[in-house]
């Protein structure tokens, strides 16, 4: 007995008809009918089943699906790639087939009573030799015109094969024909992708803040609409901050001290207590210098002694102003921002990171093989701050999860918030793990180079919360804009004084395409 199936097209009255989405499992092919680019929606259902509902759709039915549609143009376009149809097959395949022999399925299809009323084109079109219409299931149109399957009802059922029925039935168990995959693997999806982009860059222009652009002329792929844009982290189940209560602001410091920037004096300054010890500041013979030679033997707090400031305040050369100071910028040293709950006042110059970014950047297809690239539309300074990492933090039992499920070198969107592990003696499982590769920003797209233009620094907000804090993004010398921003995805630990690998490259390392000088071969992941 076949696997049978029937159909009900729905006639709404309304030109423009959707899909509802959140009943769609999958799309599982496409074809060009007349002049219509349709995609075959597989639609959930709530049983395991080897004969799910489907039915075809235009491309314009399924604008709010477009994620699962580039799923599956992804999925086309890699099998094209390793196992491309050769024409020679295809014309034996049509030739023998449903060029000369009309599909069966569309002819019952104009027979069937109810859905000839339909918008929807049911018939198979000479332009589409190749398409065989299936809709497997009954569409039907819910109170805001939606279209959604559901189950039959029984008076729709045919009671004998030979009876005539409201409904025309279907054999589905060849789906897909060698034919649908020939169709497919020709038809254009030209409509697909443009509206796909389109949707990527009005979800971009949404966005607040400083505009982020995309930028592609290398092929017509858009980054996946699955990725989505935060502001904050998304903490996961087991994951905490430290309580608000527990975040100090400085107390001593007052927005109008000296040059009105907040916190200048940094000796006096509690967010500033665990920055480096700014030794320049002070004289050699003095009280203070015995002191703190005092303090490097036993430790202690350094309250009191002058620190290194992190930014450039006014006075400088203006567009230095507000970048990362050259001791930062070369040493590994968290950075501790001052927060709400400090004297300073808003426009204290120790407050950076924390406002987000404020230079323009663009999203651009790499033309050497390395996916998408992130570059900045604008010149950058040395120091200049560009943007966090953000993503969804889990546990690191969560982040070994995900490793173990990904097909994709994983390591790549995962950051260890680990910058405090050693000195607060916290055991490697109780480290956080920020993932950026479902949510986050545009620092996701930033490549990997062994001689990189921008590194990747810790900024902290709560000097007692030692395992949710940022990581940022500073220009590490004068980037001109358009040029792409790349970072060391490797912790310098991990190389020789050659800067090489110390055990060599991992056994699924990915080579490495920054074509630097001084390249290691492989990527990090
Ligand atoms: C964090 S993502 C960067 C954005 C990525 N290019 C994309 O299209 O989404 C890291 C991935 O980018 C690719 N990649 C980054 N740097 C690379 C490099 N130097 N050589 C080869 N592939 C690189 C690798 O596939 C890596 O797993």
């Amino acid at each position: 007995m076949p696997v049978t199936a029937m159909v009900v097209i729905p006639t709404n009255g309304y030109t423009k008809q959707r899909v509802l989405v959140d009943k769609v499992h999958s799309i599982i092919s496409n074809r060009v009918l007349g002049e219509e680019e349709q995609y075959l929606v597989r639609w959930q259902t709530d049983y395991t089943t080897n004969t799910p509902p489907l039915s075809w759709h235009a491309i314009g039915e399924l604008m709010r699906c477009l994620d699962v549609v580039q799923d599956y143009l992804e999925a086309r376009a890699k099998s094209i790639q390793s196992a491309p149809l050769s024409r020679k097959r295809k014309s034996i395949d049509i030739a023998g087939g449903l060029e000369r022999r009309p599909s069966p399925f569309g002819r019952r299809l104009q027979q069937g009573g109810k859905h000839d009323s339909s918008s929807r084109s049911s018939s198979v079109s000479s332009a589409a030799p190749a398409s065989v219409n299936i809709y497997n299931g009954v569409l039907d149109v819910d109170d805001d015109h939606f279209t959604f399957c559901r189950p039959m009802n029984p008076k729709e059922r045919h009671v004998a094969s030979n009876e005539p029925t409201k409904v025309a039935y279907f054999d589905i168990s060849n789906i897909l024909t060698a034919e649908m995959r020939i169709a497919a693997q020709e038809a254009s999806v030209e409509k697909a992708l443009r509206y796909i982009r389109n949707e990527y860059v009005g979800r971009l222009n949404k966005l607040k803040g400083t505009p982020i652009h995309l930028f592609n002329t290398v092929d017509s792929s858009t980054p996946s609409l699955r990725f989505k844009y935060i502001y904050e982290y998304v903490l996961r189940e087991g994951v905490y901050r430290a309580s608000k209560e527990t975040q100090q602001g400085c107390t001593q410091c007052s927005p109008h001290m000296g040059r009105n920037i907040g916190c200048e004096y940094t000796k006096k300054c509690d967010c500033l207590e665990y920055a480096p010890v700014d030794e320049s500041r002070i004289p050699r013979d003095s009280e203070q210098w015995a002191e703190y030679q005092n303090y490097k033997k036993t430790g202690g707090s350094t309250i009191g002694f002058p620190k290194k400031f992190p930014y450039f305040a006014e006075g400088v050369k203006r567009e230095r102003a507000g970048c990362l100071v050259p001791f930062y910028l070369h040493s590994r040293h968290p950075i501790y921002e001052c927060n709400d709950k400090c004297g300073c006042g808003p426009a204290c110059r120790n407050k950076q990171v924390q406002f987000g970014r404020t230079v323009e950047v663009e999203i651009f297809k790499t033309a050497s093989d390395r996916g998408w690239g992130l570059r900045c539309k604008q010149d950058l300074h040395e120091g200049q701050f560009i943007d966090t990492y953000r993503g969804e933090i889990i546990t690191d039992a969560e982040a070994t999860r995900r490793e173990s499920v990904s097909s994709k070198a994983k390591g790549s969107y995962l950051y260890e918030l680990d910058k405090f592990a050693e000195t607060e003696g916290l055991e490697d499982t109780d480290v956080y793990v920020v993932d950026g590769e479902f949510m986050g920003g545009p620092t996701k797209f930033i490549n990997h180079c062994c001689e990189p233009n921008c590194r990747q620094f810790t900024v902290s907000y709560n000097k007692h919360d030692c395992r949710v804090y940022d990581i940022a993004f500073f220009a590490l010398r004068f980037i001109p804009a358009g040029q792409e921003l790349t970072f060391d995805y490797l912790d310098k630990e991990e190389v020789d004084a050659d800067d090489q690998y110390v055990h060599g490259p991992a056994a699924d390392a990915l080579p490495c395409l920054c074509g630097a000088e001084k390249c290691r071969k492989w990527l990090w992941t």
